[in-house]
């Protein structure tokens, strides 16, 4: 019998984390190794797994990153601050690890591209598999549309969420203006709640929604004079993001070459998730 894959999960008393720490109760060829958080966590010391509403794992909540090595793969559900630090962690460690951290910086964007220079690292701003489709569907309607063609995205998320827009809509405005040609940042207007900037022809529009607790919901407007298409897609439970980020450490641990890996990789997609 081939032995388990040992995760080290970073962010276990979070949300996402106390998803994937249930969904690695049932899993069979993984299990948690190490369950990790940040050094002025309230949760230090805590069962992992009584944390997640679960039972009790003996594997109790630390914030000692080099822990990190006890582990075959990482998956990072903690939150953008200190994102560089702990990447630099796992390629100390040599440890393959799944980033499914949103709202980052360049600069940490940038310490991603330079420890996939020497590790497999896959950045995945949702792990689910239908928004990976959706961004492959965006990419191919703004091809066939073109510039002619307006393209707003909405998103709706739990109202303890941090950054906006979410990493997800970003990923959709990429796959459509990778679709038609252009760079994102060329024509990113990432608030177009805001009264002040005016319309421009060409832009793509990114508007957010914070309510109650919407797990996470996206919708790829794409409008030509006389009709449209909504590209929607909502996920109503966070083991939803969790399976998909079991299945992304799964694939990574397998990797050979370093490199920075998306779900399209995961999921023989073009667009990039
Ligand atoms: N890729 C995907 O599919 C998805 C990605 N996300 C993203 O995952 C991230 C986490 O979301 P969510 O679980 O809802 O957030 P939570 O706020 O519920 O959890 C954040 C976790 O990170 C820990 N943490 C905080 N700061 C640090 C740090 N500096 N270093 C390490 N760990 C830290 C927190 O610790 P403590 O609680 O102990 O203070 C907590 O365990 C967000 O960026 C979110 O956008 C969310 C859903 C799906
Ligand atoms: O913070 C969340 O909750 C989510 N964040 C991710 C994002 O920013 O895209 C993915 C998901 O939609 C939930």
């Amino acid at each position: 019998m081939t032995k388990p894959l040992d995760i080290a999960l970073v962010g276990a008393s979070g949300r996402m984390g106390k998803a994937v720490v249930q969904a690695l109760v049932h899993a069979q060829h993984a299990r948690l190794a190490v369950a990790l958080t940040h050094a002025d966590s309230a949760h230090i010391g805590k069962d992992s797994g009584t944390l997640a509403g679960a039972n009790e794992n003996n594997i109790p909540i630390t914030a000692d990153i080099t822990q990190v090595a006890q582990a075959d793969v990482v998956i990072d559900f903690g939150l953008a601050e200190g994102l560089e630090q702990r990447v630099q962690a796992y390629v100390q460690h040599a440890i393959p690890a799944v980033i499914c951290v949103t709202g980052l910086t360049s600069s940490q964007i940038h310490s991603l591209h330079q420890g996939a220079q020497i590790i497999p690292l896959l950045h995945a701003a949702n792990t689910s598999v239908g928004i990976n489709l959706l961004a492959a569907l965006t990419a191919e309607a703004s091809r066939v549309l073109g510039t002619e063609a307006d393209i707003e995205i909405l998103e709706a998320h739990h109202t303890r969420k941090l950054d906006a827009p979410s990493g997800t809509a970003l990923v959709l405005g990429e796959a459509a203006a990778q679709g038609r040609g252009q760079r994102l940042d060329d024509v990113a207007e990432l608030n177009r709640n805001d009264p002040s900037h005016r319309y421009e022809k060409g832009s793509i529009g990114f508007a957010t929604l914070r309510a109650g607790d919407i797990v996470g919901e996206h919708t790829v407007y794409l409008v030509v004079d006389g009709e449209r298409i909504e590209l929607s897609h909502r996920v109503s439970k966070r083991s939803t993001f969790a399976d998909g980020a079991l299945r992304a450490a799964r694939w990574l641990a397998e990797q050979k070459a370093p490199g920075l890996y998306a779900m399209k990789d995961v999921l023989g997609l073009d667009a990039k998730g």
